[in-house]
């Protein structure tokens, strides 16, 4: 008599005399095989990377990513791109493998091909729950589409246009270089905060966070030109915007990113950190071991509620007066640029953004304008209070030409060659983001090496930067007058990659400059900087932005 099929696996384990808990035994020697496997196994023995030049495996769990974290921002990369060459494979934590290319060749393949190298789903997913669905999240046509009608809020017309406005929160008119100032000026700018102070300290000058002072600064100038807002951080230091986007921001450092991280990659982690019960229960997380302070939603919930409601209000405003977008011709913020290229885009092509996905891309301008151009200038003034001949230099081209017109417009700043140097060596020296990731999507060569789908590609634009096989012996040296005589070896796409490369470029790169240009230009007419204090070190945070983590006291006298 043949035996009888079992139905269920409660009725295999009778017939075969198992019970549930061999089961539990078997499901358990089964999950901790697969985990040695992935973790020491697979990178050592099978990986089709393993013969890549690169560090060893490292610890069981983490990999390298002791080292990556805990030593300065890209400096793990740093060490490993000069011992093992051009094409380095290391092993994060869990097992991940990532493989670094550094070559122009390399580089292209990856940033022109966007949809075989995209940004990992987790970094998509974090960006997602700041800042909405926008260029920093989505991919393929919709990208293009976006990018499209975002572009002319970008052009060179609308910069020239908006250059004045970078100047409100900068400088007041009063001041003894700014006589013939025109404008209306805020009633207190930065410079006149930093004159107050200096006026209590008389000729020693004072020791202050100058970081603090540029994220302040820049923040003004974004709000302004992101959406008309006039956050007056500077004077105002509880503005909620403001306040709110200080914690989002101070989330960024290595251990939390790695938390966060993890977090997004859980499946439904995105959804819940984001979610009402998550906000509502906010509190809860800061007492869990693994959060910590990273205690996400209220900051996130906070940021994203405010400016949507500001946003909103002004999308509301616009439709109720019944400006129609052809005659929002005076208004330059990016807000009003993109309703205006909505109504035409309707028109032509048959794509518009709803006005959702209008509000989350200006939440990315803030997001992805603001951080980056506080850390630039302040890594700009860190490298000039080192360098007294190139910030006297900087000075004496600034000075006539701030006399003439207290507020140069773009073709002056622009005209204004050794402030275009010093900039550019800052970017390619400090660069406000320093690293970034992309995963592959497709089996392909990359720079001649087989990369097998769902390889981590670690772009480590610091490196990139201050290649020595590019740039030379004294490649991570700041010197300004480089620019002004290329190395052969300079290839303008991936030489100098603060900005990135091909269509995910930043979109807002020469709105950054000229706004690091106008900001940096006055202070240097007016202040003198120095260090603090005798051997200080630059403390550059491991974090998305390579933002000072000591808000960057530098000594301030009158110039
Ligand atoms: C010094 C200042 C800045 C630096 C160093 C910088 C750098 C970068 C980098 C490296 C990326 C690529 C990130 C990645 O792919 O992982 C990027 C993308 C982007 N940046 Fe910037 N950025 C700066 C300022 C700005 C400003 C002022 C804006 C807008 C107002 C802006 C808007 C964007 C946007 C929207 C993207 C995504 C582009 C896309 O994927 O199509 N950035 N930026």
């Amino acid at each position: 008599m043949s035996s009888p099929i079992p139905e269920t696996v409660a009725d295999a384990l009778r017939l075969s005399n198992l019970s549930f808990r061999h089961l539990f035994y078997v499901c358990g020697v089964y999950f901790v095989c697969r985990v040695v496997y992935w973790l020491i196994v697979y990178p050592r023995f099978f990986s089709p990377l393993r013969h890549l030049p690169g560090p060893p495996v490292g610890e069981p769990i983490l990999g390298q990513a002791r080292k990556i974290f805990s030593t300065q921002v890209g400096m793990a990369a740093r060490e490993w791109i000069n011992e093992y060459g051009s094409i380095v494979r290391a092993v994060g934590p869990v097992g991940l493998e990532r493989l670094i290319f550094i070559t122009p060749e390399g580089l292209h393949q990856i940033m022109s091909r966007p949809l075989d190298c995209p940004r990992p789903l987790y970094l998509r997913n974090f960006f997602e729950l700041i800042t909405g669905r926008g260029l920093l999240t989505v991919m393929g046509e919709e990208h293009k589409q976006m990018r499209r009608v975002m572009n002319p809020a970008f052009s060179l017309q609308n910069l020239m246009a908006q250059t004045d406005m970078y100047y409100e929160p900068i400088t007041k008119c009063e001041s003894s270089l700014l006589q013939s100032c025109r404008h209306n000026a805020t009633p207190s700018s930065l410079v006149n905060i930093i004159s107050a102070k200096l006026d209590l300290n008389g000729e020693k000058g004072a020791i202050l966070p100058m970081y603090e002072w540029l994220s302040k600064v820049t923040l003004d100038i974004i709000c302004e030109t992101a959406f008309g807002y006039h956050a007056d951080s500077l004077n105002n230091p509880h503005d909620e915007l403001a306040e709110a986007y200080e914690i989002l921001l101070n989330l960024q450092t290595g251990q939390n990113m790695f938390r966060f991280v993890f977090a997004m990659s859980l499946p439904g982690g995105p959804r819940f950190l984001s979610s009402e019960f998550a906000y509502k229960y906010r509190a809860f997380f800061k007492y869990t071991r693994f959060f910590g302070k990273f205690s996400p939603s209220s900051s996130f919930g906070r940021v994203q509620t405010f400016s949507r409601q500001i946003l909103s209000e002004k999308i509301k405003d616009l439709e109720e007066s019944g400006v129609s977008a052809d005659d929002m011709h005076g208004k330059k913020d990016i807000m009003s640029l993109l309703m205006r290229a909505r109504a035409n885009e309707t028109d032509q092509r048959g794509y518009a953004m709803s006005n959702n996905i209008m509000v989350d891309q200006v939440l990315i301008f803030l997001g992805a304008g603001h951080e980056t151009t506080a850390s630039g200038l302040t890594w700009t003034l860190w490298l000039l209070a080192n360098n007294k001949g190139y910030q006297s230099r900087l000075r004496d081209e600034v000075t006539p030409v701030f006399q003439e017109n207290p507020r140069p417009d773009y073709r002056t700043l622009n005209g204004l060659e050794w402030l275009d140097c010093v900039i550019m060596e800052s970017l390619r020296v400090m660069p406000p983001i320093p690293t970034t990731v992309r995963k592959t999507a497709t089996t392909d060569y990359i720079d001649g090496v087989l990369v097998p789908e769902g390889t981590l590609l670690q772009i480590c634009i610091r490196q990139i930067n201050t290649w020595k096989h590019v740039w030379g012996e004294d490649a991570e040296e700041f010197r300004p007058e480089r620019w002004f005589n290329l190395p052969k070896a300079y290839n303008p796409s991936y030489s100098h990659l603060s900005f990135i490369s091909g269509p995910h470029s930043c979109i807002g790169k020469t709105m950054a400059i000229i706004e690091m240009k106008a900001v940096l230009a006055s202070l240097i007419l007016n202040f003198d900087f120095d260090p603090a204090y005798p051997g200080q070190e630059a403390k550059p945070a491991s974090a998305i932005t390579m933002k000072p983590t000591d808000g960057m006291p530098l000594t301030v006298r009158r110039a």
